[in-house]
């Protein structure tokens, strides 16, 4: 099978309010496919539409082959799920915790639990009330990946996790990757999603504005270019420039030994090296590309973070 989550024509609405507005994506066995978008976006709702926690108004979701709103808890039990908000009030520790997510999710390998526990370095004696953020997060992580779902389904894994933990996750996705399972991840900022997903969904308000490689969102994303040239004045060099195709000159100036211009830059670099070529240079500076600042231009420069 090579899909293993198929939305099409996904809307949900709650009530008058259309929070949802027909997106399709799919995501193939293996991968590991994020999804970002800021607050209020729609990102929970799709996870939760794929679990058939709620109800999509319209649309066909497949889930392994399978409809998540008539598939049953056979199906359930082959996802694993990080929700956004965990809910762990209870006076009951980690493990009891664990034990009766085991009993609806199914077989749980023995000692796996703990093996992930101890990757986390969590303590699953605690009462999980007493937790700190993290660690709940931490705590929900475990019951996501200890049942070696077929399918993750992970809300804003990172959120909450420092870096040496966040580096353990990208680990066990990439072991997960490894045997084959799926992953569906949440963030809403690319820095969280660009070393470990495969590809990338930008969701904004309820739309898929763009999908692709994270490698692909690099050649189309903008670069800061400083460049200093010896025996050329500042009108030689900005009139050599302008010329190339895709930079935006913010300054130029003559310097002692001729002159320096700052500019950004987005596509190929082949039009800037041969513009640059006949001339002697005292520096170049190509920053790497700045995947944040693009990705916030096709949210519509809605700030990250911000409440929605
Ligand atoms: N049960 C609900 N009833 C009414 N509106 C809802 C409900 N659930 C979500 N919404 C609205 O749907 C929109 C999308 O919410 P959602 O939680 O899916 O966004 P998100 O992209 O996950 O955002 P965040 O990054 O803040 O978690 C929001 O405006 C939210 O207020």
């Amino acid at each position: 099978m090579g899909q293993v989550i198929e939305v099409e024509g996904l809307r949900k609405s709650f009530g008058r309010r259309d929070v949802l507005h027909g997106i399709d994506f799919g995501v193939e066995r293996g991968e590991v496919f994020g999804v970002i978008g800021p607050n209020g976006a729609g990102k929970t709702t799709t996870m939760r539409c794929l679990l058939d926690i709620i109800r999509p108004s319209a649309g066909s979701i497949r889930i392994l082959g399978e409809d998540p709103g008539a598939a049953g808890p056979g199906l359930r039990r082959r996802i694993g799920y990080l929700p956004g908000e965990l809910f762990l009030e209870q006076r009951i520790t980690g493990r009891r915790l664990l034990a009766h997510y085991a009993a609806i999710s199914g077989a749980v390998r023995p000692g796996r639990a703990d093996e992930l526990a101890e990757r986390f370095n969590l303590d699953l004696d605690r009462h999980t009330r007493k937790l700190s953020k993290g660690n709940k997060q931490k705590l929900g992580l475990v019951q996501a990946f200890m049942h070696d779902p077929e399918v993750l389904i992970l809300d804003e894994p990172t959120s909450g996790l420092d870096p040496l933990i966040q580096q353990e996750f990208r680990a066990l996705l990439n072991e997960a990757q490894d045997n084959g399972q799926t992953v569906f991840l949440s963030s809403h900022v690319l820095s969280e999603v660009q070393q470990a997903a495969d590809r990338v969904a930008i969701l904004r308000d309820g739309n898929i504005v763009q999908v692709s490689t994270v490698a692909s969102l690099r050649e189309g994303a903008l670069r800061q270019v400083k460049i200093a040239v010896i025996g050329v004045g500042s009108s030689e060099l900005r009139l050599r420039l302008q010329r190339v195709p895709g930079l935006n000159l913010s300054e130029v100036h003559d310097t002692d030994l001729g002159a320096a211009a700052a500019a950004s830059f987005e596509g190929a670099i082949q039009p800037l090296v041969q513009a640059l070529a006949p001339l002697q240079l005292a520096d170049l500076v190509i920053e790497e590309p700045d995947l944040e600042e693009s990705v916030l231009n096709l949210y519509g420069k809605v700030a990250v973070g911000s409440a929605p």
